[in-house]
């Protein structure tokens, strides 16, 4: 069989408040051709977010028939709410032999990584605990109840740190986006 040149996928995971999002942003400043899918997600929008461009923001019932039509290549319930990537986006890009990023939680990535095994799975870890605290309080976007919630997993994810490939620590956005887009073959 003729040998196969597959472009990876890329899974970015960390805690809620570690800076996954303001990394990404960052990386696609300097590097917008670089593709990030767009989750479904049950989650209400924070100010400022928009349809099918932070998140596809559905129903419950719409999310039930993304899972039962089979249209999520992955999915998780996070602190109260489900998450899922639209399968066919992310084949359609690896079908053009693009890079493909996904930021989702480690439930998700597992998944990712059982289905697509040579996936590459990059955890982003807070400098301290204390920090990760700090970063998501000032965030200011949940409630007290949501932050325990989020800080609850936080300890949990913080714990599978060793099923990652790789883990970039957040202290530099712009260091850590240097380092992501090396990683994923881009700079
Ligand atoms: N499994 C999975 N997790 C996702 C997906 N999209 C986002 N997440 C994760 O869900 C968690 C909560 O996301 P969000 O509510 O946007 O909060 P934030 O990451 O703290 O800004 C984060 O860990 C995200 O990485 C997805 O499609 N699948
Ligand atoms: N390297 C960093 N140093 C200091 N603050 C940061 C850094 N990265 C992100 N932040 C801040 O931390 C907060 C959480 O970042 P965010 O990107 O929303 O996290 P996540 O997407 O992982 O939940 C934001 O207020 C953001 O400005």
């Amino acid at each position: 069989m003729a040998a196969e040149v597959r472009p990876r996928l890329t899974v970015l995971s960390g805690p809620s408040g570690v800076g996954k999002s303001t990394v990404v942003a960052h990386m696609r400043k300097v590097h917008p051709e670089v593709w990030l899918s767009v989750s479904a997600t049950t989650r209400k929008p924070r100010p400022g977010e928009r349809h099918g461009v932070q998140y596809f923001f559905v129903t419950d019932d719409e999310f039930d028939k993304l899972v039962a039509n089979g249209e999520l290549l992955e999915w998780a319930e996070f602190a109260g709410n489900r998450y899922g990537t639209p399968r066919q986006a992310v084949l359609d890009r690896l079908g053009a032999g693009e890079p493909v990023l996904l930021e989702i939680d480690l439930q998700g990535a597992r998944q990712v990584k059982e289905s697509m095994p040579d996936s590459r799975l990059i955890f982003l870890a807070p400098p301290s605990w204390d920090e990760l605290v700090r970063r998501l309080t000032g965030r200011g976007t949940e409630s007290p109840e949501v932050i325990e919630r989020r800080l609850a997993a936080a300890k949990v994810e913080l714990a599978a740190e060793s099923e990652f490939d790789t883990t970039l620590v957040n202290t530099s956005v712009e260091d850590v986006a240097r380092e992501l887009l090396a990683l994923m073959a881009v700079a």
